[in-house]
């Protein structure tokens, strides 16, 4: 999948939040995908058409970045393009919780959060300490399987080990370190690597599991060469560039 995702390069289509824009193009860049953060009301849905795959990210929302957020996902879906949501912060502030919910309504073809957020959206918990977990991923796996099947799509929670399931299986990718969890943007980044997974492999749940592979070996590797947050982000994105598809073997 991780040549498939190279060979093809899928242009990723992002509305993101504006903390983590220029880290997320990065990411896809170094993974091999190609990254466009069309952002504006009157060529986003245009624009999702012709892209491959579109990521939703609802970290700094506002009227007019969900407008046009859902002008965007309406010309994904028009053209069968796979879109991905990321609800950052759910259970934290009401008003964002009802755009999440109009969102989740209009069938995303994966849902990717941390632990809070999937517990929350699922109907248990109330959400994390802002942007960040409260909950450890595994206790979120019967939530993840019920948003799946309620909205039928992939949902993928991610943290110490991370889950991907359809409503019926689930699979499990581990490793990483938390240092990732020290560097803004990492969950968010993931969620676009995600589109582009799922807009330049297969739309399966097994390239849902592929992708938090890739970001753990990344993880990984970048912890090993790494002595604190500084260094390990410029890491994570030497080490997203250098990984092969055979490597996965060893
Ligand atoms: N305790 C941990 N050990 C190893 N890896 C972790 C741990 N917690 C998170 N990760 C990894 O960090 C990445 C981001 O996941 P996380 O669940 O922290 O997302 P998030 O909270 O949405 O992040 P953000 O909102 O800051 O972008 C994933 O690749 C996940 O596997
Ligand atoms: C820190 C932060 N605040 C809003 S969005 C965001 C990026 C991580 O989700
Ligand atoms: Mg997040």
């Amino acid at each position: 999948m991780l040549h498939r995702l190279r060979a093809n390069r899928p242009l990723v289509h992002c509305i993101t939040n504006e903390v983590v824009q220029e880290f997320t193009a990065n990411v896809l860049l170094a993974a091999g995908a190609s990254p466009a953060m069309v952002v504006g009301e009157g060529e986003a849905e245009y624009f999702a058409g012709i892209a491959s795959a579109l990521s939703v990210n609802v970290g700094t929302p506002y009227e007019a970045r969900i407008e046009t957020m859902k002008k965007a996902i309406r010309g994904a879906l028009a053209a069968g393009k796979p879109w991905v949501l990321d609800p950052v912060a759910a259970g934290g502030i009401p008003w964002r919780d009802k755009v999440i919910f109009e969102l989740l309504e209009m069938q995303p073809t994966a849902v990717r959060g941390n632990a809070s957020e999937i517990r929350f959206l699922a109907g248990v918990g109330t959400g994390g300490k802002g942007v960040d977990s409260l909950d450890d991923s595994s206790s979120a796996i019967e939530a993840a399987k019920t948003l799946a099947r309620k909205y039928k799509t992939f949902v993928v929670v991610t943290g110490l080990k991370d889950y991907a399931t359809d409503g019926e299986r689930v699979l499990c990718a581990v490793g990483g370190s938390e240092m990732m969890t020290l560097v803004v943007g990492t969950g968010c980044s993931l969620s676009a690597l995600l589109a582009a997974f799922l807009g330049g492999a297969e739309r399966s749940l097994e390239a849902c599991i592929a992708c938090c592979d890739y970001v753990n070996y990344a993880n990984d590797t970048a912890s090993t060469r790494s002595s604190g947050p500084g260094s390990f982000h410029f890491q994570y994105l030497d080490a997203l560039y250098q990984i092969r598809p055979e490597d996965f073997r060893k």
